[in-house]
């Protein structure tokens, strides 16, 4: 068991996922050099776990979801290599990974096991939080698309993840859909259903503008790892900016460990040069946390709208309102044929 809080001078733990999240943004392109510059300054700034895997989590590459430029295990051993105090997690979605991924992981260093769900399918990480646990790892459970489940049946899934051995649940807002008390209802029902079983943890996006705050009511709402990207470097608006987080938890004495300035720096000098642009609250991010469409679609939402000259933005809708998961990003075509037939 983890214990609720992870220190006597800590009262959340971030966790950056610029060089995972950020992929998405990246269409998955990111070199060594890159994944070394970016450690070294969250490191150096006291950024306690650093995310790193493809996007899109262990074996992510793929004609589905687009090749990484390096493999995932190469940069997972240069952020192990470079890390003198942070923890490298890595993230893994049962069905795109599989066990010996985690297994590589860990033999590479990393010491943070992520398993990603969607919110209603907690049951398909139970071997893999076992695994994790047998062979060492710290364990985190997501639960994608939390915005689709209300609080009691997020709670029961926690438990699923929790009994199986994940040692800290996240509600993970992946369409950046939740707003505000819909979080701290979220947070604090799973923080009632696991007590001291695991942990609780929130994981934003800014497709409503809303990240810091939501992971603020998060944090009261007893939540004790938080998530975010430093730049905001992740998909859809990108998540949660961290240098904010933790100015905004620096004021409100929330004690994070991470040092305001140099993170500052780090997202001006280190981390923006490595992404291709800002990620922006425009148009499709913003109809993606209205519509509650999984912020990883928004790529690939370019490419089918540019593919057969229809509207990003109504292909966004629809897969909102076809409460698409992560996986269907398929169906992303065929919404773009319903609306080519239906211009015809
Ligand atoms: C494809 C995995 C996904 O990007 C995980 C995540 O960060 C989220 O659901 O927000
Ligand atoms: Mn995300």
């Amino acid at each position: 068991m983890l214990p609720r809080r992870f220190s006597a001078d800590l009262d959340v733990r971030i966790t950056d996922s610029s060089l995972r999240d950020g992929s998405h943004a990246k269409r998955h392109q990111f070199t060594a050099a890159e994944v070394g510059a970016v450690v070294a300054a969250l490191d150096a700034a006291g950024v306690p776990v650093i995310e790193v895997t493809h996007g899109d989590g262990l074996g992510g590459s793929s004609f589905t979801y687009g090749f990484s430029h390096t493999p995932e295990q190469e940069l997972i051993k240069v952020a192990v290599a470079t890390a003198r105090a942070s923890r490298i997690a890595f993230l893994m979605l049962p069905g795109v990974g599989v066990k010996d991924d985690i297994l590589a992981a860990a033999d590479n260093g990393a010491a943070v096991c992520r398993i990603a769900t969607h919110c209603t399918e907690a049951d398909i990480s139970v071997q893999h939080f076992g695994l994790a646990r047998e062979r060492g790892l710290e364990t985190v459970g997501f639960l994608m698309m939390a915005h689709s489940s209300p609080p009691e049946a997020l709670a029961k899934q926690a438990r699923v993840m929790a009994d199986a051995g994940c040692q800290c649940v996240y509600v993970v807002d992946s369409a950046g859909a939740l707003v505000l008390d819909e979080v701290g209802d979220r947070v604090a029902a799973l923080v009632a259903e696991l007590g001291d079983d695991a942990q609780v943890g929130f994981h934003g996006h800014e497709n409503l503008g809303l990240g810091v705050a939501n992971s603020v009511l998060a944090a009261r709402a007893g939540a004790t790892q938080i998530d975010g990207s430093t730049r905001r470097f992740g998909a859809g608006a990108g998540n949660t900016p961290v240098e904010a987080f933790v100015g905004v938890c620096d004021k409100l004495g929330i004690r994070t460990g991470v040092d305001f300035f140099a993170i500052v720096d780090a997202a001006e000098d280190v981390v923006r040069p490595t992404m291709p642009d800002e990620c922006l609250l425009d148009r499709m991010a913003l109809i993606m946390g209205y519509a509650g469409v999984y912020s990883s679609f928004l790529k690939h939402a370019y490419t089918v709208a540019e593919r057969y000259k229809v509207s990003g933005a109504e292909i966004l809708v629809r897969a909102g309102q076809r409460r698409l998961v992560g996986g269907q990003e398929d169906q992303l075509i065929d919404i773009a044929l319903e609306l080519t037939r239906e211009s015809r």
